[in-house]
């Protein structure tokens, strides 16, 4: 709990007060500003503020957490009840307002409702974040609590740049491999912005048929088409004010690529049979997992659209680049499926078990491991995860790994080559989509070299090797 007061000695006196909880932490700011540097500091699961404070009021304190947090509860305190003061407070959407001398009793009851019901709240949001199912869209009703975890370097700069990149409309393309956070990127940019209070809409579009896509994103009228009973505003429209989150654009049909361009460009969408355009304000994040610049080249993806998305980018790295991190998000997947599963025995890991977690080789990336812990929260019947626990798990040996080429006797260069591209193949579950892109060569060569060994450099059949292994 935060306790901001500008007179030491009553913010010493709520302390000693709240103290008597059971569990309860309590760290006090002498004013606004300092308060704020605190919550910047470190997380808090409850805010008890003065109102008249020199330099910055409760209420600016109370501001500054709604549109920080607006979970995070705040209590309000003050010398004198006035009515006025006590409405206003509650419509700024202070959690309480009490007055002084304050009643612990009262006071404790209190905050442990306030922190109660956040985390009902916050369970609703971990329930948003399941896979969304059918049309994988979602509407977020209101702000959520989802947090970006992770101290790698690489998680720490791309948070920076996400809060830059939140207080500009400009779209921006968020690259990384399945499960890596890009949604969560995306959400948190849209968050984190003026747009926050506005609808955050997501669409996957490989999960809508493409002959629907058109008139689920841009909508249609009535009678546009066979089965168009009713009209339809679409998903750019209901965005409007807010973000729309295009998952998956690189597999985006190329007609409607040009269509999403010129809504891009002109901020106009045009509903399937209309012959009017409507503005919208709209800002735009795509997301994908595949190789945009290669989808270009081979005219799979229009250059024009890529240049537009492309304005800012970002690049959420693989969860094996960042093996630091598996231990804390490992413990709090377990709290989030503890929290959906309160009856499940299991409430530790083990080190054996992290160490085994850190170097597993997670090719579905975080979704992957916060799928492996809930399946041991549900299953799970001691209260420990054990590292016997995580033993179907693939471990990496591409890190650390022995190398696999045998005893290292005389071979030639295209036998060297034939062991280490079926060692990488091993490594990647034969995923030789994943195998080519290790080896840096394109997936068809990679196909030819198991039909007729590689080409290596100096053989006599050049032109067919683009880097040579
Ligand atoms: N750094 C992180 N901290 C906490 N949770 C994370 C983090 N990264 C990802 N997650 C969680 O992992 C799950 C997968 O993330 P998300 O859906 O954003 O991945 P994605 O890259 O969009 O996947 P896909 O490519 O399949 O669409 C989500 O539940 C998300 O909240």
């Amino acid at each position: 709990m935060l306790v901001v007061d500008d007179d030491a000695a009553t913010a010493e006196v709520l302390r000693s007060g709240v103290s008597l909880m059971p569990a309860c932490a309590c760290e006090i700011a002498l004013s606004g500003p300092e308060g704020i540097k605190a919550l910047s500091r470190e997380s808090f699961d409850v805010v008890v503020s003065d109102v008249r404070m020199p330099g910055m009021s409760g209420f600016e304190l109370l501001e500054f957490v709604r549109r920080g947090d607006p979970t995070l509860p705040v209590i309000l305190v003050t010398a004198n009840g006035e009515m006025q003061e006590a409405v206003e407070a509650a419509k700024q959407g202070a959690f309480d307002y009490m007055v002084k001398p304050v009643d612990f009793e009262h006071l404790s009851t209190t905050i442990q409702r306030a922190v109660g019901e956040r985390d009902i709240g916050e369970r609703d949001v971990v329930e948003r974040d399941e896979p969304l199912v059918t049309r994988e869209r979602a509407v977020a009703q209101r702000p959520s609590t989802r947090v970006l975890l992770g101290n790698a370097p690489s998680i720490v700069a791309m948070l920076g740049a996400i809060e830059r990149m939140a207080l500009s409309t400009a779209p921006v393309l968020v690259a990384g491999e399945t499960g890596t956070g890009k949604d969560l990127v995306a959400s948190l940019i849209h968050e984190k912005g003026p747009r926050r209070h506005r609808p955050y809409v997501a669409v996957n579009t490989t999960a809508i048929p493409a002959t629907l896509l058109e008139s689920e994103l841009f909508g249609h009228v009535r009678g546009a088409f066979t089965g168009a009973t009713q009209a339809r505003r679409g998903l750019v429209v209901e965005a409007e004010g807010g973000t729309l989150f295009l998952d998956e654009i690189g597999d985006m049909p190329l007609e409607l690529q040009g269509t999403l361009l010129r809504v891009i460009e002109t901020g106009e969408v045009r509903a399937v049979g209309s012959d009017r355009g409507r503005r919208v304000d709209v800002r735009f994040i795509a997301a994908t997992h595949r190789d945009l610049p290669s989808l270009v080249r081979k005219g799979a993806f229009r250059e024009d659209l890529y240049y537009r998305l492309n304005v800012l980018s970002l690049s959420v790295p693989p969860l094996r680049d960042r093996r630091g991190d598996i231990p804390l998000l490992a413990s709090h997947f377990l709290e989030v499926a503890r929290s959906r599963m309160p009856a499940s025995q299991v409430s530790s890991i083990s080190a054996d078990a992290k160490e085994l977690l850190s170097r597993a080789s997670w090719p579905g990336n975080v979704r992957q491991l916060a799928a492996t812990i809930e399946r041991i929260v549900v299953l799970g019947r001691s209260s420990r995860i054990e590292a016997a626990d995580l033993a179907f798990l693939d471990q990496a040996e591409a890190e650390g790994g022995e190398w696999p080429g045998g005893s290292f006797e005389l071979c030639t260069l295209k036998t060297l080559t034939e062991r280490y591209v079926s060692w990488v193949l091993a490594q990647a579950n034969q995923d030789k989509a994943r195998a080519a892109a290790i080896l840096g060569v394109d997936i068809s060569t990679l196909y030819r070299w198991q039909r007729r060994g590689p080409t290596v450099a100096g053989d006599n059949e050049p032109r067919s090797v683009r880097r040579p292994p």
